[in-house]
């Protein structure tokens, strides 16, 4: 278990840039298994989840070349399907979330997709209803071994269909839309999520040669093609990794400046940050927020009841972003409810900061009410295990605000996640090391 130990209270100054999306870079490196042709990927981020996906995709026989930090060439002309059969696979497919995303277009272009239970952040239920629903629609057999938790779709051939997905969730709707691009004829996918993620890969999709539109909205319409060609792309910056960094920023009272952030991809972040009471700066393509020597307040609603911060699927809130705000507000003036709606077990991780002091009431576990101390108490650096990516950061982030040594355990969580994040933090001032 690795283990950083942290030095709190010290300002931080300087610029960071975001890496590439987590979470877009797991739905893109699975859509390089649509076509024989090479796809470029750039700005790929080195955490351990990506790096685990690129092994994946190379035991399956995808021919992989690395071209400079973050850039990669794949090519998938002489794929091993029999693979997916193997124990090997069975143990490393199960080990991060996004490797779900490997069914929907080995389904499309080879006639099947087996997969492990998924593995990814213990935040709760975690169904895959959704997925396996969506390419039964189109028009495969599913069947799962419940000894092995392996789930397996077949089909000659998908046809495209009209569907409703039952939940907008964001891994199932790319799964079904790569299953989709090369269908026979056209699939309706209402309800569909609609991420920056998802919007990145159904352009993506179309330079291959793919015919999708209503790209952005929940009801996308997919004509299928016979076949997808190669491209290069490149992956946005992380938002989730942008909205931790403003947090940290406030929450050490430090001036930071994110570099090229891609602003009109942010949707709700920088408001709700600034319903904390945070000022973000819009600077060009940067976020600029300036040192809060004074404090932050929370804002309530214009008839003076509480703020409540709460996830929905995209344009809404993301989920993933809840834990690092619990925190942020910890030291604000004024108090709020945050409520996560998607994720029962998420919110756990807040002893940990009621034990460094922080006034926080969990009311249920989708619901925690926090009090700002408006940095009259500083936190009290502790002992902790990191529970989860985001639950992790949060700590981290408290951690560098508290008085005294902290130490953080099972930081194996942060960087699934956070590329080279102590050297990062280092750069801006940050007294943290990796023992
Ligand atoms: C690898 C990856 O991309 N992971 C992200 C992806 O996970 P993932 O794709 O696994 O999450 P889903 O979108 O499927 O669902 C997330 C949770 O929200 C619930 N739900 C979802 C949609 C809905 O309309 N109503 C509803 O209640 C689901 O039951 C589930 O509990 O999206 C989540 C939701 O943004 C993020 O937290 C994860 O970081
Ligand atoms: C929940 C997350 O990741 P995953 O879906 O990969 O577990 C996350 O990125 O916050």
């Amino acid at each position: 278990m690795g283990t950083f130990k942290i030095e709190g209270g010290h300002k931080l100054a300087g610029a960071i840039t975001p890496q590439g999306a987590k979470n877009e870079a797991l739905q893109i490196l699975c859509a390089v298994l649509l076509t024989p042709e090479e796809v470029t990927i750039n700005n790929i981020p080195d955490i351990v989840d990506v790096n685990k996906l690129i092994s994946l995709l190379e035991d399956l026989g995808v021919k992989i070349q690395k071209k400079g930090k973050g850039s990669y060439v794949f090519r998938a002309d002489d794929i091993n399907i029999d693979y997916l059969q193997t124990d090997q696979f069975k143990k490393d497919g199960s080990g991060l979330r996004g490797s779900i995303m490997l069914v929907g277009p080995l389904l499309a272009r080879f006639g099947k997709g087996y997969i492990p239970k998924p593995g990814g952040d213990k935040i709760g239920r975690r169904r895959l209803d959704t997925h396996f629903e969506g390419f039964i629609n189109l028009g495969a057999k599913f069947r799962y071994n419940k000894t092995e938790h392996f789930y397996g779709v077949e089909a000659k051939k998908l046809k495209g269909t009209y569907m409703l997905l039952d939940e907008a969730s964001v891994t199932g709707t790319a799964n079904i839309v790569m299953a989709a691009v090369l269908a026979e004829g056209t699939t309706t996918i209402y309800n569909a999520a609609c991420e920056p993620y998802l919007q990145q890969l159904c352009k993506m999709l179309n330079r291959m040669g793919a015919k999708i539109s209503g790209v952005g909205s929940n009801m996308l319409i997919i004509e299928g093609v016979d076949k997808l060609g190669g491209t290069t792309h490149r992956m946005l910056p992380d938002m989730i990794e942008i909205g931790s960094w403003i947090g940290l920023a406030a929450m050490t009272k430090s001036e930071l400046t994110i570099k090229n952030v891609s602003w009109d991809d942010l949707g709700q972040i920088p408001s709700v940050f600034r319903k904390l009471g945070i000022t973000v700066e819009r600077k060009g393509d940067d976020i600029f927020i300036p040192a809060h020597k004074d404090g932050y307040e929370i804002q309530n609603y214009i008839d003076g009841s509480i703020l409540t911060i709460s996830d929905a699927p995209w344009p809404g809130m993301t989920p993933d972003l809840l834990s690092i705000l619990i925190v942020v507000a910890t030291q604000a003036k004024g108090e709020v409810l945050v409520h996560q709606k998607m994720f029962e077990s998420r919110l756990f991780f807040v002893d940990k900061l009621i034990d460094m002091g922080a006034k926080i009431i969990l009311c249920d576990p989708h619901r925690a009410t926090v009090i700002g101390h408006d940095f009259n108490s500083t936190l009290k650096a502790t002992t902790m295990v990191s529970p989860d990516i985001r639950a992790g950061v949060s700590l981290l982030i408290a951690a560098l605000s508290a008085e005294g040594e902290s130490t953080i355990h099972n930081i194996e969580q942060i960087d699934r996640g956070y590329e080279d994040i102590d050297n990062r933090l280092r750069a801006i001032g940050a007294k943290i090391v990796r023992l």
